[in-house]
């Protein structure tokens, strides 16, 4: 199956607003690309259009040399013709099917032969791991289950491109631990090129080959997913990604408090730019006693918050609050002041974008 290719395709809905804006994204062969944003950045309506549920209002789309989209030459492939099978939140399944039914029923609609069609959904069920309730209603199965026969009954039409959206926003929170783990593997087993919508960082990072960022209908950043938490292209990027999220200190154009700290600490360094603001992600803020070259500080610890296999600590530096997160025991009350370092920051200029990192490993300081 070839890349899928959007090359300057933009969507409005009418009012002159657009939900997707000259959008230029290649979804390689056998990826698993995340479409990541908050709400209303433009994610659903991409799929949408990869999907032929929306019509492009400028651009094209393609898979491979076949175009499916074309504005300019008035060329529209109905969903049906683009071989692509699709997920969405609310996957309602009939209730009165038994899940068997449920997921030959696209099968049938293709006219594959009884034996046939039994084989596929017992090896798409199989795949799911929901094979030992193939005789069951989905009224009798549990929210996990019914989710995975909705991926059953996609697979079992063996689609070369899975189109999910948000499909694990119905699960609690082991499920869709569970689920991510799943996707992962059938994605591996299938070899299926995946394009999958979701506003949650952590199952962007957790599941995707490649994540691609989207605010206000524009692409922020295409990258694989420790790229872009290692280098975030710009200040939003950085926000989304991580969590506790990076914290951004302004430091133009007069730096005091923190940000003026820092900047002795950034202008001492030879060769630098001039940043407009410093990003420290939390587990790269360390407590205790810093090696010779990092910058540091004294912080007043304000909360510790243990998480069994981190702690989190929200800190007072100078003028700022910030958090760290350590995966070691931090043995510290409200109130104790510790010295706390970093040898790794981001540094940002004056439209958002990462002009570099300060890293102790990157400069060879
Ligand atoms: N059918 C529609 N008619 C008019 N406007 C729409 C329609 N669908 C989406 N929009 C608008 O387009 C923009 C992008 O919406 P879209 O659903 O693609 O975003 P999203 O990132 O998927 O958000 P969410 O995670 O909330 O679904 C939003 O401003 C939304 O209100």
């Amino acid at each position: 199956m070839p890349n899928i290719t959007l090359s300057g395709v933009a969507k409005s809905y009418g009012g002159g607003d657009y939900a997707v804006k000259n959008l230029d994204l290649t979804v390689p062969d056998g990826a698993f690309m995340c479409l990541l944003g908050p709400s209303g950045c433009g994610k659903t309506t991409t799929l949408r259009m990869i999907a032929g549920l929306e019509q492009p209002t400028a651009g094209s789309i393609a898979v491979g040399d076949r175009v499916l989209d074309s504005v300019e030459r008035g060329l529209y492939v109905p969903p049906e013709k683009r071989g692509m099978g699709l997920v969405f939140q609310n996957y309602a399944l009939w209730p009165h099917l038994s899940v068997r039914e449920n997921v030959e029923f696209g099968l049938r609609m293709r006219k594959v032969p009884g034996p046939e069609r039994r084989a596929r959904a017992e090896t798409a069920l199989k795949m799911v791991h929901v094979d030992a309730a193939m005789d069951r209603y989905p009224s009798q199965l549990s929210g996990g289950q019914q989710q995975r026969v909705a991926l059953a009954r996609m697979l079992a039409i063996n689609p070369t491109v899975l189109l999910l959206d948000e499909p694990l926003s119905n699960l609690d929170a082991q499920l869709r631990l569970e689920m991510r783990a799943e996707l992962k593997r059938i994605h591996e087993e299938s070899g299926a090129t995946i394009v999958f919508v979701t506003h949650d960082q952590l199952e962007a990072l957790t599941m995707a080959t490649d994540v691609a960022v989207m605010k206000d209908g524009e692409l922020q950043q295409l990258a694989a997913p420790m790229e872009m938490y290692a280098r975030p292209a710009n200040r939003f990027v950085a926000e989304f990604v991580g969590s506790p999220p990076m914290a951004i200190v302004d430091v133009a154009p007069s730096p005091t408090g923190l940000a003026g700290s820092l900047m002795r600490s950034i202008e001492a360094r030879a060769g630098q730019c001039a940043p407009t603001a410093v990003g420290i992600r939390p587990e790269a803020l360390r407590l205790g006693t810093p090696p010779g070259t990092a910058w540091h500080e004294e912080a007043v610890v304000e909360a510790v918050l243990p998480a069994g296999s981190s702690w989190t600590v929200r800190l007072r530096i100078l003028d700022t609050e910030l958090y760290a997160v350590s995966y070691t025991p931090v043995e510290a009350a409200a109130g104790d002041v510790l010295t706390c370092w970093t040898d790794q920051m981001h540094l940002f200029g004056a439209d958002g974008v990462r002009l570099s990192s300060w890293d102790r490993t990157e400069v060879g300081a």
